[in-house]
């Protein structure tokens, strides 16, 4: 039976400051990279010895997943990155502040912004502060200037059955250390989760949150590794 463990990178420089972070590069705060290794060590209790990692092209989940395989005592795990495992793009709310973002458009808009499933934020103006069209991880790729969770699920969707379902399918167990919201897409695959219900998945950071799959890939079991800090989960979907 493969088995799955998706974790959220460990608090981030700009989770603490309450910006909307997206695909902004902001490195784990000290706290951050504690999370991570502690989430290291509840993998290496539970067992777990995943065949490869797959991370973001971001330093805070590129790390996250680093610094849980070295405290697993797992160093040696090859590690995939790719841009589509990214956080989604938060559109023109890159950078600002989510408290006087919500002072100036309200919260409820904030809210439909944050958590709607489909509504994307006002894209990204180009040449500015936040625009990545000249990043070189993204060279020859069509790049979003915003993304809701749809459009995110939208890209995370053809890597997951193009590059991770094949290799869990033929038997390898995987590690995925990639964002709240990318791993929400994930989730909503996996689980079936209605789009008016993915709102209700809050996935803590660096909590390993290990799904162990059918042969179809559909979730048999799930639990968060620390139980203390886990948030609840969405129904097992029915065989
Ligand atoms: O700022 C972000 O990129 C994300 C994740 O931290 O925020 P939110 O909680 O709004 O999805």
């Amino acid at each position: 039976m493969p088995r799955l463990i998706l974790l959220r990178h460990g608090q981030s420089q700009w989770n603490l400051e309450n910006r909307f972070t997206g695909w902004v590069d902001v490195d784990l705060t000290a706290e951050g990279e504690a999370q991570a290794r502690r989430g290291g060590e509840l993998i290496a209790q539970s067992g777990f010895t995943p065949d490869v990692m797959f991370t973001s092209v971001l330093k805070r989940a590129k790390r996250t997943g680093a610094l849980a395989l070295d405290s697993a005592g797992l160093k040696g795990v090859p590690v995939v990155e790719d841009w589509r495992l990214n956080e989604r793009h938060y559109g023109g709310l890159t950078g600002l502040d989510k408290a006087e973002t919500a002072a100036k458009h309200g919260e409820d808009q904030v809210k439909i912004w944050r958590r709607s499933y489909d509504i994307p934020p006002p894209p990204l103006a180009p040449g500015g502060e936040y625009d990545f069209a000249g990043d070189p991880r993204y060279a020859g790729q069509t790049i979003p200037d915003t993304e809701s969770l749809k459009t995110t699920l939208d890209r995370v969707l053809p890597y997951w059955n193009e590059a991770i379902a094949p290799r869990l399918q033929a038997g390898d167990d995987i590690l995925i250390a990639a964002h709240g919201n990318s791993l929400r897409a994930i989730v909503k695959h996996l689980f079936a989760v209605p789009d008016d219900q993915i709102v209700g998945v809050e996935i803590p950071t660096g909590n390993p949150l290990e799904i162990d799959l059918d042969g179809t890939l559909t979730p048999v079991s799930a639990r968060y590794l620390d139980e203390a800090r886990a948030t609840e989960l969405p129904p097992l979907p029915k065989a």
